[in-house]
């Protein structure tokens, strides 16, 4: 049985976790921790030994090493001495623009980041043409639902012959945690909307930038890959409606901390929109939906029934319902947090140690 290796790009809130989780896993199933790095940092470690992970946080700040680019950390980990897999925790599109080229040399994929399976289809089919030529593996459970098991289901679903007619629900930690704080069906708000956002993204659930989670492409990626999963041709997340939150006069702003600061102007208009669906007896929620015989995706928000279970979510929890032939009526339905570090890197190391034992 030889070793396996894993390079680790990405310290954030995910990463992070699931460096800890990393360090607690058995010896006999934990690769070894041979490249590290943050945006303007990384670690390699000499002659392929094991960097040590209880001491990353200095060792990392006070590294001298010069970055390698992506191209060299992909041939550095393919003379590796043994099979190996690159675990990205980041956000960033350059990273998942070179799936590719990893998996082309043999070294295995497993990240929460969405950006390589919605953007444009033709990565996505560059992405699975290079692992099957390779028989390296892609492994993505937390870019839809964190750790929840959803795309692992869907997979399972497709892979044993249902038909999945429909998929919707709640996808977004962000949006279920400000809509159930804001908008709750069952006690009073606490806080403004900006307020509410502004405690969404110190809880880690944002996006690195939060308006990518308040301008809907957050929940169009991840309705963009469960289509596609789902055997949909969908091109990518701005070819189906997505409803923006972003008020109309902060689409300019330069930066996230700009918006957040100009945020607190524009709270009356979703106090207003929150009045109206209160007045109905509904709450509002943000929700996504996939019709898959007729190909249409959409996102955006709606005025909810109070005693159903998408008005009565909680937390930052995620719903997801698959209609399926098999399933009927009721739908197979998952919930839970859907963001977060700790839960988000549970799915990251889950998918791990899959590639792990199949590489034994
Ligand atoms: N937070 C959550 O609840 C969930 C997150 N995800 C996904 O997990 C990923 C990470 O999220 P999160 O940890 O919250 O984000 P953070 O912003 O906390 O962390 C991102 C990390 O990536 C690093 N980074 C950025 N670009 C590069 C690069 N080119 N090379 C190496 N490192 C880089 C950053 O470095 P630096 O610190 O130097 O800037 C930072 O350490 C994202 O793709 C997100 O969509 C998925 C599900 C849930
Ligand atoms: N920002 C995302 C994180 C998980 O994908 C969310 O809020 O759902
Ligand atoms: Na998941």
């Amino acid at each position: 049985m030889s070793r396996t290796y894993v390079a680790v790009l990405g310290v954030g809130g995910v990463g992070k976790a699931f460096l800890s989780q990393l360090s607690l896993l058995p010896d006999h199933l934990r690769p070894a921790l041979i490249f590290l790095s943050r945006s303007s940092k990384n670690i390699v470690s000499k002659d392929y030994e094991p960097i040590q992970i209880s001491q990353y946080p200095s060792s990392l700040a006070s590294s001298s090493s010069p970055v390698l680019k992506l191209p060299e950390v992909a041939q550095f980990l393919s003379n590796a001495p043994g099979r190996s897999i690159v675990v990205d925790n980041t956000s960033s599109q350059d990273v998942a623009e070179a799936y590719p080229s990893f998996l082309s040399k043999g070294i295995s994929v497993v990240t929460p980041n969405k950006k390589a399976f919605s953007s444009s289809y033709g990565l996505w089919g560059d992405i699975f043409s290079a692992a099957s030529s390779t028989n390296a593996m892609v492994y993505h459970e937390s870019s839809v639902g964190a750790g929840l098991p959803v795309i692992s289901t869907l997979k399972d679903l497709v892979a044993t012959g249902d038909q999945v007619t429909r998929i919707e629900g709640v996808f977004s930690g962000t949006m279920s945690y400000l809509f159930n704080t804001f908008s709750p069906a069952d006690n009073e708000p606490s806080g403004s909307w900006s307020e509410i956002v502004a405690k969404a993204k110190e809880a880690g659930f944002t996006e690195p930038d939060p308006r990518d989670d308040l301008n809907g492409m957050d929940v169009a990626r991840k309705l963009t890959i469960l289509a596609r999963i789902a055997g949909l041709k969908v091109e990518g997340p701005t070819s189906f409606p997505v409803q923006s939150l972003i008020p109309k006069e902060l689409e300019s702003a330069s930066s996230a901390e700009e918006f957040m600061s100009k945020l607190p102007d524009h709270d009356k208009d979703m106090e207003r929109y929150k009045k109206e669906a209160k007045s109905a007896n509904k709450v509002v929620r943000y929700v996504g939906s996939i019709d898959v015989a007729s190909g249409a995706v959409k996102v955006g928000l709606q005025m909810v029934e109070l005693g159903t279970p998408t008005a009565s979510l909680r937390g930052s929890d995620n719903l997801i319902c698959f209609y399926t032939q098999r399933y009927g009526a009721n739908p197979l339905v998952i919930q839970g947090a859907g963001a977060g570090a700790e839960v988000t890197a549970m799915g990251v190391t889950a998918d791990l140690l899959k590639v792990v034992e199949r590489l034994r």
